[in-house]
């Protein structure tokens, strides 16, 4: 198991250098190169017959409005691009990035072939989020003995493999009596933390999941609420005597820095935030609660109150086995620059203000 999830490490340090992977599907192994870190050169050695389609997310191919072409009864798998002469590398770099879509009229057009390793080709988009990549790669048919697996996917990515690895007295500023505890994997980089603050009082402690947002958390963006919110929960926690901040890398709804920077290039063209994340072709939401839930389980807390205005979260963790008796409401004064963000979220992502 932990092998595999090696091998999973392994593929995504090659994605990111631009070096080929392959993923063995139950319906058969593909051989993909990201569109993101490859050039011309290495496409040609990757593939010198020019024959490899490009694999898009639905939700990209929809918004290169070749949705018609998808497979109707599943509207949310992924499509294959036919290759034919023109489409050269510059060509798959439009099609896989959206900062070209108003710049550049696509040429077309575009013809999608059937997916065959349907589960290889979803595992890949799935790598490259993991990555911080475009979801965009050329793929083609064909064994490789190297492949990795759906399941090892799955696996690297197994809240259960979380586990603590550090812990020591944190006083910050607002709760001078905190504890601070990491939990990590063997393979992921990021570390989450658990600010525990105050002691235990035998109440259900209050609790925030905070999501990662170097922008807001560190800079200051007004963009988001994350700043404020961050805040304003060591201070509600504080209040209460006894409370948990759970602070997870789950930076961009887990798409990752560089690919929420280009969200908000697609924002600073009018999208929204969900469209955005659409027409890069991520979900709208890529985190994973459970990875929540896991760490509350390790800290020996079964009832939480929560702190937040996203069903989702209260979902996911009851799901998981978390019994919160409570959703505690997390407000914070919007401003110029995040009033329509909050709108968005309040309009199309269910969160309730
Ligand atoms: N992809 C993307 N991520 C964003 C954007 N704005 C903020 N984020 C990220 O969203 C996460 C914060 O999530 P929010 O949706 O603000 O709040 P929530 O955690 O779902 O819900 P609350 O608990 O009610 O605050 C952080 O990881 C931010 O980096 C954006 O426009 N695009
Ligand atoms: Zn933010």
């Amino acid at each position: 198991m932990s092998g595999n999830a090696h091998s999973v490490a392994l593929a995504v340090d090659a994605l990111r250098r631009g070096w080929p992977i392959a993923i063995r599907g139950g319906a058969g192994t593909l051989r993909l190169l990201a569109i993101e870190t490859a050039d011309a050169e290495r496409l040609a050695g990757f593939d010198p017959e020019a024959r490899a389609p490009v694999l898009l997310s639905a939700g990209r191919a929809a918004t290169l409005k070749l949705a018609n072409q998808r497979d109707a009864a599943a509207p949310d798998a992924p499509v294959l691009i036919e290759r034919v002469p023109w489409l050269d590398f510059d060509t798959a770099t439009a099609l896989s990035d959206p900062q070209f879509d108003l710049a550049t009229p696509l040429k077309g057009p575009f013809r999608a072939v059937p997916v065959e390793a349907s589960d290889a080709a979803a595992a890949a988009l799935r790598l490259a989020r993991i990555a911080g990549l475009l979801p965009a790669f050329f793929a083609l048919a064909g064994e490789d003995a190297g492949a990795i697996t759906p399941a090892d996917i799955e696996s690297h990515e197994d809240a259960d493999r979380l586990r603590i690895v550090g812990r020591a007295r944190l006083p910050v500023a607002g709760a001078e009596d905190s504890e601070i505890v990491a939990f990590r994997t063997d393979e992921m980089p990021g570390e989450h933390i658990a600010l525990l603050i105050g002691q235990p009082n035998g109440a259900a402690p209050l609790v925030r999941l905070h999501s990662e947002c170097l922008t807001g958390d560190m800079l200051g963006s007004l963009k988001c609420d994350c700043g404020p919110q961050l805040k304003a929960a060591v201070a509600a926690i504080e209040a209460e005597g006894w409370g948990i901040l759970l602070y997870l890398r789950q930076e961009g709804r887990g798409i990752g820095l560089i690919n929420k920077l280009r969200a908000y290039a697609l924002q600073d063209q009018g999208f929204d935030t969900v469209d955005a994340n659409t027409r890069l072709g991520f979900a709208v939401d890529a985190r994973n609660f459970r990875v929540a839930a896991r760490m509350l389980a390790l800290l020996g807390q079964r009832q939480i109150r929560l702190l937040t205005n996203n069903p989702d979260k209260v979902a996911t963790l009851r799901a998981a086995g978390v019994d919160v008796v409570e959703r505690v409401p997390h407000i914070l004064p919007a401003n110029p620059h995040n009033a329509q963000y909050l709108a968005t979220k309040r309009d199309r992502t269910g969160h309730e203000f």
